[in-house]
């Protein structure tokens, strides 16, 4: 190929890429009235156009900072991995009962008709199971996660038998298979309350979990589910150890990162 002729692609693909950086440019100067990043994940969860225009402006920048952050969020969760370790099953059922005292004291619990409980790890999370045996003893529904590879459901248990007969998934979860029919949350009137478990939280109701993006997802799929029917948000209380509250500025957050309602520790509601 000649050089002048080279030259000439260059000219032309270069001229194209600012084509897109000038579209960026504009739709940043669009996007940016709507980029409230308090409002961006629940209004404009996957369409926030100052992202978008960022993202064709410069694109190597963004798509460095994503993988950035996913790093530190993964060096967060092996440190609190390593910290948490170290909490004792004693030490946990101890505050898992204090957690349970002020869970089923809490307004927004004691409302709440349809509650989605996460069925506890056998280590590093508090522990529900009290906590489901008195939603399925109240006069309340009992939800629990159900995941696919990418998604996630809440599906009816019906009694603490059913709980008990659970079979254990990969990451040593009991889970209903997903061959066997059960009740959808979003299939009959949504839930009032999830409860949510995660691997580290902060003051300001951050959450960083163990790096599916399950509830997230989840949370936007309710946001939509309850916008076509007319329907409340959900409320959201996670649920934590003491060990796993960390310092305000700690846990690297995605534009995707829902913040919860409440945290619920054994010594404090956050
Ligand atoms: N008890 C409980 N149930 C839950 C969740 C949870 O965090 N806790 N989930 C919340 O979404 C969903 C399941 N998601 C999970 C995703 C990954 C791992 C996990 O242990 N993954 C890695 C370790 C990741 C890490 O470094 O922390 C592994 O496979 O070893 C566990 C649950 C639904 N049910
Ligand atoms: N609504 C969404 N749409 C697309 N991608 C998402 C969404 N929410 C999260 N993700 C992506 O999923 C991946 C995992 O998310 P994140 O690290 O926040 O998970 P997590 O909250 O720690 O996990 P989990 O909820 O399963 O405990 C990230 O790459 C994130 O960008």
């Amino acid at each position: 190929m000649s050089i002048e002729k080279s030259k000439m692609i260059k000219k032309r693909r270069r001229s194209k890429e600012k084509g897109w950086r000038a579209f960026g440019f504009w739709l940043g100067a669009y996007g940016r009235p709507f980029s409230n990043p308090a409002l961006s994940p629940y209004v404009f969860p996957l369409f926030d156009l100052f992202s978008f225009s960022l993202f064709l402006q410069f694109p190597w920048l963004t798509i460095n900072m994503t993988t950035s952050l996913q790093l530190l969020k993964r060096t967060l969760r092996k440190e609190m991995a390593t910290r948490l370790k170290a909490v004792t099953a004693d030490s946990i059922n101890s505050q898992s009962d204090g957690v349970f005292k002020q869970l089923i004291e809490l307004d927004e619990f004691k409302a709440s008709k349809s509650i989605s409980v996460y069925i506890s790890m056998p280590t590093c999370e508090i522990n529900t199971r009290a906590m489901i045996r008195y939603i399925l003893e109240a006069d309340k529904t009992c939800y629990i996660p159900r995941c696919t590879k990418n998604t996630m459901d809440m599906v009816k248990i019906t009694s603490w038998e059913d709980y008990l007969s659970l079979p254990i998934n990969k990451w040593d979860i009991p889970e209903p298979p997903l061959h066997q029919v059960r009740e959808n949350a979003l299939d009959v009137n949504g839930l009032d309350l999830i409860l949510v478990p995660g691997v580290a939280f902060d003051s300001d109701r951050n959450r960083i979990g163990h790096g599916k993006g399950y509830y997230d997802r989840y949370l936007l799929k309710y946001q939509d589910w309850a916008t076509r029917n007319n329907k409340p948000m959900v409320k959201t209380v996670a649920l934590a150890l003491q060990e796993q509250i960390v310092d305000l500025g700690t846990i690297p957050l995605e534009q995707t990162d829902q913040k919860l309602d409440h945290i619920l520790t054994p010594l404090q509601k956050l």
